[in-house]
């Protein structure tokens, strides 16, 4: 399965330039890449201009998730759509769409975990539904938004109910990129999946962003990462075979005693 991941810099507090800017990037990464799935990252539309969303946000996903429907179905592509900032009833979510490639919406996902640091409960609210996985080509995997990396009960569900892949959509921070890296390769390992991870670079006021995007085979070796600084797109085939050799070899999912924790 072959991965293209978009590490964008994205224009904050413009959603109609950064829906240009995410067509562009889809448009020349099919022409050049023709990859199975594309990853963006965390709320991409809007950025975090959390004052402001109430007048930026998507209305029930729209218009984001019809140009997502037609840009997938135009390249015969899936998308792991990162996440929109997206009004439903009155309340703004941090919404993930997955598209397939036949342009039909496979996933939808309200980000559990709003973020205590950067006082997201003043201005979002937190999703209520399971987590739950999904389906892209028959194969099983899931997608969890920035700050829910660090509830490894996520990982586990999903694992559990058969994920190979988890995607990981963030605007994480620079000042804790420490925490960006080894969660990632500590959710990969404990979990034996593949971790592909699409962050932002770049500032906005208060904030300057970690990059450092990842794709992370289920043995915890790094497939391909991202610059801390710059745009950049990251490529690579995921062989998924490596999954079920990991979890044979190392039998971690066999040995929980799950009745005594
Ligand atoms: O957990 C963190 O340190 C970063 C979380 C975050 O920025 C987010 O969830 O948007």
């Amino acid at each position: 399965m072959k991965y293209a991941v978009y590490q964008m810099n994205l224009i904050v507090g413009n959603p109609q330039e950064n829906r240009e800017k995410v067509s562009s990037w889809i448009n020349e990464t099919m022409e050049k890449e023709k990859p199975d799935v594309l990853v963006l990252p965390e709320m991409w539309n809007t950025g975090f201009t959390l004052a402001e969303l109430d007048k930026l946000a998507d209305e029930d996903n729209e218009p984001t998730q019809s140009l997502l429907q037609k840009l997938a179905k135009q390249h015969h592509v899936n998308i792991v759509g990162g996440s929109i900032a997206n009004k439903k009833e009155g309340k703004i979510y941090n919404t993930s769409l997955v598209i397939n490639r036949e342009g039909a919406v496979v996933h939808r996902y309200d980000k559990i975990h709003l973020v205590p640091m950067l006082n997201e409960h003043k201005y979002l609210t937190g999703g209520t539904n399971q987590i739950e996985t999904f389906e892209l080509e028959g194969i099983k995997m899931g997608v969890i938004i920035c700050y829910d990396l660090r509830f490894p009960e996520l990982a586990r569900k999903l694992a559990l109910e058969g994920a190979q892949i988890l995607h990981v959509v963030a605007e994480w921070p620079l000042i804790r990129k420490n925490h960006w890296k080894y969660l990632q390769l500590a959710r990969a390992i404990e979990n034996q999946m593949f971790i592909v991870s699409s962050n932002i670079t770049g500032s906005n006021d208060t904030e300057t962003f970690a990059g450092t995007s990842m794709i992370i085979d289920p043995w915890g070796d790094v497939i391909k990462v991202g610059s801390e600084v710059k745009e950049e797109t990251l490529i690579a085939t995921l062989d998924l075979d490596a999954v079920p050799k990991i979890r044979e070899s190392v039998p971690v999912f066999s040995s929980r005693v799950p009745k005594l924790y």
